[in-house]
């Protein structure tokens, strides 16, 4: 059995592992990610694992109705998220929300707060 990867900034492991982030906002390529999926996550900068985690959904989303729902989500402040779409992904306007629960070594859902 092997799962699907997906890769982050290595700036936002730390977030990823301490449940603070729990979305992320990707473009049309990354847009085919599945509900119940569990995808193996590594480190954009050197591919280095990190964890697993399971999608709990994927939305489409327009860049300008990011909120600051998404913002809480991504432990940033909306003016930052908002920079750093821009900034990864200029000139792009469509994306979809990845609703993620990271997940234990058993497989289990890692969070001891929700
Ligand atoms: C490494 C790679 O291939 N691509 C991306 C694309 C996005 N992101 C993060 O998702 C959120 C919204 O875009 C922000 O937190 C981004 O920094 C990421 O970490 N890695």
């Amino acid at each position: 059995m092997s799962y699907r990867n997906i890769t982050f900034f290595s700036r936002f492991e730390s977030d990823i592992l301490a449940d603070r982030k729990t979305i992320t906002i990707r473009d049309q390529s990354e847009s085919h990610f599945q509900p119940g999926e569990i995808l193996t996550v590594a480190r954009n900068e050197d591919d280095q694992y990190f964890c697993h985690i399971r999608v709990n959904a994927v939305t489409p989303i327009h860049f300008d109705a990011l909120n600051e729902q998404h913002a809480v989500q991504e432990n940033m402040t909306l003016e930052e998220l908002k920079s750093v779409i821009q900034t990864i992904y200029p000139g792009q306007n469509e994306f979809v929300v990845i609703d993620f629960t990271r997940l234990d070594v058993t497989g289990n859902v890692a969070a001891t707060n929700s």
